[in-house]
Parts: C-alpha cells; sequence; structure tokens
C-alpha cells in the first residue's frame, strides 16, 4: 500500500505544469506523463511520506531513464538545439542545403589530403607570440590537420620569418630552401602554411612555386567546422564565412584568365566584365545567406525570451577547444545522446541538456563551441551570434584543460573571447572555473582557490560542483529555498506546483497538511503570502 502511495505520489509530482517538458525512454521516445488531477491527501496513507524528485527521475517502475529532457518529439543529436522547435517562421532546409553545397571552396573538401605543415615563427615585432611557443603552435595545426578524415600530416618545419602579415612571408634563402624540401618529399597533396590568413598574392605563389594545393588557417578551420556542421544556423554561418575565401579564389582565378587575356574583357554587350559578374553573384549569395540567418536569428530571441518564461535557469559551459565540455555535460545529466570526441571542433552547433541540481531543480546546461587561439576574426564574427545566448545565461561554467601544456594560455585566450563578447560583469564574476581532466595528473594540487578540480571523464568533483551551480543559481536567479507549511484541504499545493518548483512534499496525514520544499522566486513568494497567508 506505501509503495502504491508513493508511486502514486510521484506521479502527482510528474504532473508539473512548468513546461512542454517530457522525460524520454530512449532518444526518439517520448513519454508524456498523463496529467492527474488527484488531490495529495489522498495519498496520505502513512503519517509522514517523503518524496523527492530524484527516484522519479530513475524511476525504473515507469521506464523512466535518468534525465534527457527535450521540448519537441525530435531528438536529433543529443540535446536540443533553438532549431529543435517547430518553425513558424519556416527557411526550408533544402534552402539551406542549396547554399550550403551550392559553392564551396576549391580544393578544400576533395578526398584525401596528405599535408606538409610550415610554422612562421615571428622572432620578433608586434606580432610575436609570446604566450605561446612556435612549437605548440606547431602540436595544434597537427591537432587541426588530424582532427579530418583522411587528412594526414607528411612532415612539418618551423622556420623564422619577421613579419608574416607583410607581402613576403619569408627570407629569399627561407623561401628557397623550403621549396627544395617541400618538392623532395614524396607524395604530398597540400601545404598548410599556419598563420591567420593568407593574402591571395601569397596563396597563388605559394601555389606556383610548389605545384600543390595551400591551406591557410583560416581555410582548416573552416573545413573542419564544413564538416561538423549540423543545424542550419550553423551550415549558413559557415556559407558566410567562405566568402572572402571563395573572393581571393576568383581574384586567382581571373587573375590567370588575364595572363590568357579574358577575365576583364565586356561580356557580350552586358556592359559587365566576368570579374564583375562574378563579384556581383557572389554579392548576392552573401545576400541570401545573411537574411536566412537573420531570419534565424529573430526566431532564436524568440525561443530565449519563450524559454526564459519556462524559467529554466540556463548554465553555459564554455572554454577551449577539446576541453572536455561535452564530457562534463554528459556527467551532469547523463545524456547518453552526447557525444564526446577527442577532436578540435567536434561541438560546433549549440545544443541545451537538462540536468538536476541536488535540490532537484532542473537547469538547462548549454554545450558551446570550443575557443581557439588566433582564430581568424571572420569567423569569430560569423560565429559570435551562437555565442551570443551565452550573455543571457544565469551561469557560466569555464572549463579548462589542467593536464595540457598551454592551460595557462588557453584561459587566457578564452577571458579575452569572452571581453570581446562583452560578457556582463555579473556572469564574468560568478564564472565557476572548473579544472578538468585531474585523473591525467598525478596527486592534482589546485592552487587556485575558487576553482573545482574534477575529472568529468571518471565523474570525480561533480558533487561539489553541482552544489556550486545551485548556489550560484538561487543567488543569480534571486530565487529562494523555502519548507512551506501548506494545508492540503487548500489549493496551496497546486498553486506551488503552477508557480513555483516543488521539491519534497512530507505529507503530515494526522494534521490534513505537508511540509513542502520549493524553490520559489520572491515574486511569486510574495503573491503565495498574499493568497495564503494573510488571511
Ligand atoms: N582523461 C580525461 N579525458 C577527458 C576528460 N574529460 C574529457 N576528456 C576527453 O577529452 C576529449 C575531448 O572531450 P570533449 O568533451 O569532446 O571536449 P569539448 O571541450 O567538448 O571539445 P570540442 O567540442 O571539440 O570543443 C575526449 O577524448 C574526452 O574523452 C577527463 O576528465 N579526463
Ligand atoms: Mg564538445
Amino acid at each position: 500500500m506505501i509503495a502504491l502511495t508513493r508511486i502514486y505520489s510521484q506521479l502527482l509530482l510528474l504532473q508539473r505544469p512548468c513546461a512542454r517538458i517530457w522525460q524520454t525512454t530512449t532518444r526518439s521516445t517520448i513519454c508524456r506523463p498523463t496529467p492527474l488531477h488527484t488531490p495529495v491527501h489522498a495519498a496520505a496513507a502513512s503519517n509522514t511520506l517523503r518524496i523527492t524528485g530524484a527516484p522519479i527521475l530513475q524511476s525504473r517502475a515507469f521506464g523512466l531513464s535518468a534525465c534527457s529532457f527535450k521540448y519537441t518529439d525530435d531528438f536529433s543529436h543529443g540535446g536540443f538545439t533553438d532549431e529543435d522547435e517547430e518553425d513558424e517562421d519556416f527557411i526550408e532546409d533544402s534552402e539551406v542545403e542549396e547554399l550550403f553545397l551550392e559553392q564551396v571552396p576549391k580544393g578544400i573538401g576533395e578526398g584525401q589530403h596528405r599535408i606538409f605543415i610550415v610554422h612562421p615563427d615571428v622572432k620578433w615585432g608586434s606580432r610575436k607570440q609570446y604566450l605561446t611557443t612556435a612549437e605548440l603552435m606547431m602540436a595544434e595545426a597537427v591537432g587541426l590537420v588530424n582532427t579530418l578524415d583522411n587528412w594526414t600530416v607528411v612532415d612539418k618545419i618551423i622556420l623564422s620569418t619577421k613579419t608574416p602579415e607583410k607581402k613576403r612571408i619569408f627570407g629569399k634563402g627561407n623561401f628557397q630552401s623550403l621549396t627544395e624540401k617541400i618538392r623532395q618529399t614524396a607524395g604530398i597533396t597540400a601545404v598548410f602554411v599556419n598563420v591567420e590568413r593568407l593574402s591571395p598574392l601569397s596563396e597563388r605563389e605559394f601555389e606556383e612555386a610548389w605545384g600543390l594545393k595551400v591551406f591557410d588557417r583560416y581555410s582548416v578551420v573552416l573545413h573542419i567546422f564544413r564538416c561538423n556542421a549540423r543545424t542550419k544556423e550553423a551550415k549558413l554561418q559557415i556559407s558566410l564565412a567562405e566568402i572572402p575565401l571563395l573572393r581571393s579564389c576568383l581574384r586567382n582565378e581571373i587573375a590567370n584568365l588575364d595572363q590568357q587575356g579574358g577575365g576583364t574583357r565586356y561580356i557580350g554587350g552586358s556592359g559587365e566584365t566576368l570579374l564583375e559578374v562574378q563579384q556581383r553573384l557572389l554579392k548576392e549569395r552573401e545576400m541570401k545567406i545573411r537574411s536566412a540567418l537573420e531570419k534565424l536569428r529573430k526566431k532564436r530571441h524568440l525561443r530565449r525570451s519563450q524559454r526564459k518564461h519556462k524559467e529554466f535557469p540556463i548554465v553555459s559551459v564554455l572554454g577551449y577547444t577539446n576541453c572536455g565540455k561535452t564530457t562534463l555535460i554528459k556527467a551532469l545529466t547523463g545524456d547518453s545522446g552526447l557525444q564526446p570526441r577527442n577532436q578540435l571542433f567536434a561541438t560546433l552547433d549549440v545544443t541545451m541538456h537538462a540536468g538536476q541540481l541536488p535540490s532537484h531543480m532542473t537547469v538547462l546546461y548549454v554545450d558551446t563551441i570550443g575557443f581557439l587561439s588566433q582564430l581568424p576574426h571572420q569567423l569569430i564574427d560569423s560565429f559570435s551570434a551562437t555565442l551570443e545566448d551565452i550573455k543571457h545565461s544565469d551561469l557560466l561554467i569555464h572549463v579548462r584543460d589542467i593536464s595540457h601544456p598551454e592551460t595557462v594560455n588557453q584561459k587566457v585566450n578564452v577571458q579575452n573571447i569572452l571581453k570581446n563578447l562583452q560578457i556582463p560583469d555579473r556572469l564574468m564574476n560568478s564564472m565557476i572555473e572548473v579544472h578538468n581532466k585531474i585523473d591525467l595528473i598525478d596527486n592534482y594540487q589546485c592552487v587556485e582557490p575558487d576553482a573545482f578540480p574534477i575529472s568529468a571523464l571518471e565523474e570525480r568533483g561533480l558533487a561539489e560542483l553541482k552544489n556550486k551551480v545551485e548556489k550560484e543559481i538561487v543567488a543569480s536567479t534571486g530565487k529562494h529555498i523555502l519548507d512551506l507549511k501548506v494545508d492540503l484541504s487548500t489549493p496551496q499545493l497546486s498553486w506551488l506546483y503552477k508557480e513555483a518548483t516543488v521539491q519534497d512534499v512530507n505529507v503530515i496525514a494526522d494534521e490534513g497538511s505537508a511540509i513542502v520544499r520549493v524553490i520559489i522566486s520572491t515574486a511569486a513568494y510574495g503573491r503565495y503570502k498574499k493568497l495564503f497567508t494573510c488571511r
């Protein structure tokens, strides 16, 4: 009987009217709780019946999995994105696919590549990288190449240079010996020059000298993004970020044609040269992408305000690429749909995943795109819109891979990017710093007193982190955790279910009352007192 009562009462907790949140049994099957309208005192078979949220979420009796939530029936890739909700302001998939696939910068996506990496090491001057070493920059370049299926590094070299942004990156002697080395290395299909952006002139010069396709950091990172993009917004942003690449390809093609006497001639009475026609088409393409992105952006704003209305606190998880953001969210939520990968930029689409805090409050963890040092600024511009949501979070978690040799520089890098994103002070001040991957360091001693040492992979240190998240969320959302005594013969309890988050109900059958633990906003508590306690 007690067991039955417990199940019955647990069902009552499931009928929280707070949102279109349903629990999932599998990634694609949604189990919607049937609304019940049963007074809780009917469940009071024992003197004090303690019900908590946690057993509900884990309850085998109902065949429910740990705690995956989502807003819609389409659960495509772990959590949900803004695009998972139904579109009123609809942009057809086919429209986006057409823009995404119509024009891809040449040479980059074509099959396998065997890469020779050249890292120009700036020895002095304003462009010297004081925060890192050439070896680590090279290691990152190798990491970028290895991230791509079918791309391998054949050989690599670090070459000194004064000013990589000048017309000529390398001095004459260096360039000659580099050219010889490249020509002598068998089986290379492309050269990756590890600078932020090569000028079209340098690119053409190198390609002519080496007889190979040449990539810079911008084109390689873009290609990784292209491979990992899933949502419409990510695809459009990549298409937009590719426009400068297409422009420089165009300039190179026209320069080639001009050598044969073609590119700048007028086309049959149109009054436009081939270059002008191509530039106009590219401009039109850019306008189309921008307007599609604008539509999606407006929709995102709408979703954000709807989400605020639903009152689930948002915790954005950010950090350098590969630091363990996705792994941490998986550990905090038990969302098996998440797939951490040992790759740079494995996560490209912003997704949300519901998790429970110790008091059973539900929060939404936002998995974000990782940061990278010297991420080309056009790319940052394209993706800053995606990161806009971070500004509207209730709390930020900065994850650091504490085992990485560049961990301090990575932290500085993340802080700089956040500064550029103009994150509000309240979020910067409450940001929680997490030192991840402590399992890779023997006896890790955390010297930063406010940081939380954890291993997301081995699920160590998570309880302390969750407590801290809860404390900050309660503070930042102005909510209170209160134990309220309610009279079960009144609508008090159903009011609390509607206006607050009910965590525990301890029924005192003899009195016909219950002690109810709630998370409640100041405003709602004011209304509650007015309605029920001042009579
Ligand atoms: N040893 C160890 N490995 C970890 C830990 N956390 C994450 N990893 C590994 O680090 C790699 C990257 O993890 P992700 O969670 O995908 O990292 P991310 O920050 O989401 O990466 P991006 O989405 O690419 O920016 C994976 O191979 C994880 O298994 C940890 O605590 N310990
Ligand atoms: Mg990730």
